[in-house]
Order: C-alpha cells, then structure tokens, then sequence
C-alpha cells in the first residue's frame, strides 16, 4: 500500500511502502520510493484527489511504480474530481469528468475504485472501476441519530439511489423531492417536496457531495415548510466551500466521511472511510 495522504489511511496501515515526496524548488512535484518491498506484488495507491496535481503526484507515482517492476497497481480515490461536470450544460464548457478519467485510464491500472460517485458517467468512463456505495456509511449515521428518520434525497435523479439505501436499511421511509434549475443560467430556482405534511417527522438528508450547501438550505426550508422535525444531513465527500455557519442554522447534525479532507467543527460528525469499510 502506498498512502500518497501520509494522514489518509482508509485501507489500514499494514503492508506500507515507504517514499518521499516533495515540490522543486519550481513546484514540480516528485516522487522517490524505497525499493524495500516486493515488486512482485499488487500495489494498492490511495490518495485524494482535489486537483490536477493531486492527479500529477499520481501519475508520476505510477510511472516510478512501474520502473521497479511492479506489474499490478491499483488505485483508490475516494472522490472523483469533476464528477459533477458530467454533461455540457451550456456550449464552451468541457466535460471535466471525461478529462480525468482519460489521464487516469492512460495509466492503464488494474483497478480504480471510488467511493458514491455523483452520477453512473464516472464508473462508465473509468477503465477497471470498483465503486464502493454510501451504504455502510448512511447504517453508521442511523446509528448515532439513534432515533427513526426519514430519508430525503435533493433531486428525482438521485432517488432511485435512497431507495436502495431504504432496501439496504430495511424499508426505512423515503420522501421524494425534486430540485429545478433555471433553464438558460442552469441556477437553482426551488424544490419540491411531495408529501403533504411532514407532521414533525426527523428527516435525514442524503446526498454524495455537499460544496456551497445551498441545495441543502434550500431543500431544509421546503422540509421545513412542511412541518419537518428535527434535520440531519449526511454528505459522503464533504467539501463545505463556504463553512458551516450558516448550513449549520438549518441541521441538528452534519455527518461527513474523510474523503475529502479532515473537519474538525462543531456540529460535524465525521466518520472516516476506514470505519466504513
Ligand atoms: O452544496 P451545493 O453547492 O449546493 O452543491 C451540492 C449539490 O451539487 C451536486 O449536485 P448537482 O446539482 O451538481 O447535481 P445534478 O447533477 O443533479 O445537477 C451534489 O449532488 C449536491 O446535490
């Protein structure tokens, strides 16, 4: 295993390949790894990815991996980076999620895994993809709400995804909603939630990534409006670009998992992709 996050350990500790890595003094990373390991075993590389050079440092990692011999390298990234640039939405934009998984499918690597990707278009253009669902991790949020919720997704394209949350969960109750956009800016403009009366149901919120959080604002004032309880909301890659002053008015507890970054904040419960796996 080789941890290109040294604090980043979602498959263990054991079997580590040690390396160093640093920037030249122009900002070019590189890579040296000790040849004290067996070249003639699976090599598993994790890492997160939130930027081109997060992808740089791997593929040169690979390349150095390959020079020692090393026939069969795997690698996990628990959050796809422009996973949600998956279609053109207004001409002039690129298709950001294809850019990276052609950089990572040049690689030619035995396996690639993630963690709930944001739509089918990742694991469809990955070469070799393993997905690992939020399953495991929503059951261990249940666990620590410790009392019975509904279960919310944001949008009608991630519903058939909570349904398999409730089937895995039991039959846990889901309530459908749906977000629209404004046409031409492709801005958010409002939900709906589709049931008439909520009665002071606790409603837990699932979705894959939460960045500015104001889909999930916008979706706790609609819950709101229709008598929620309580609001919980549980977001596998957390990205939380504008904090948690004001998403945290809205939610009794935020949960998040490690695959993105640590957080430490009041209110924030994070359980680390090592617990859920
Ligand atoms: O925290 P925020 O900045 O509000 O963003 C979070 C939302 O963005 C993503 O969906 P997106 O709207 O991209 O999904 P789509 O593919 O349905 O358009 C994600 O699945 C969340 O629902």
């Amino acid at each position: 295993m080789l941890n290109l996050n040294p604090s980043f350990t979602p498959l263990g500790e054991n079997n580590l390949i040690e390396y160093k890595s640093f920037l030249f003094a122009g900002g070019e990373p590189h890579i040296k790894i000790s040849n004290n390991f067996d070249a003639s075993l699976p090599v598993t590389i994790t890492h997160r990815i939130n930027s081109f050079n997060d992808l740089g440092l791997i593929c040169i990692t690979v390349d150095a991996l390959k020079r020692m011999g090393v026939k069969e390298i795997n690698l996990f990234i628990p959050y796809f980076p422009a996973a949600r640039q998956d279609r053109v939405m207004i001409p002039g934009e690129p298709l950001s999620v294809k850019v990276y998984a052609d950089i990572i499918n040049a690689m030619a690597l035995a396996s690639v895994t993630v963690f709930d990707p944001h739509s089918e278009v990742t694991p469809a253009l990955l070469n070799n993809c393993l997905t690992i669902s939020n399953h495991e991790f929503i059951k261990q949020v249940i666990a620590k709400i410790g009392a019975d919720v509904k279960l919310i997704s944001p949008d009608g394209g991630a519903l058939k995804k909570i349904y398999k949350v409730s089937e895995f969960l039991g039959g846990a109750e889901v309530v459908e909603c749906s977000k629209s956009r404004d046409v031409k800016t492709g801005k958010l403009s409002g939900f709906k939630v589709y049931s008439d009366d909520l009665a002071g149901a606790d409603c837990l919120i699932v979705d894959d990534i939460c960045d500015g959080g104001g889909t999930f604002i916008g979706l706790a004032e609609a819950l709101k409006a229709k008598n929620a309880g309580k609001l919980y909301l549980a977001i596998s890659h957390g990205i939380f670009s504008k904090g948690f002053d004001e998403l945290g008015k809205y939610f009794e507890q935020i949960f998040t998992t490690d695959s993105i970054k640590e957080v430490d904040h009041v209110g924030v419960t994070q359980i680390t992709l090592a617990e859920i796996l």
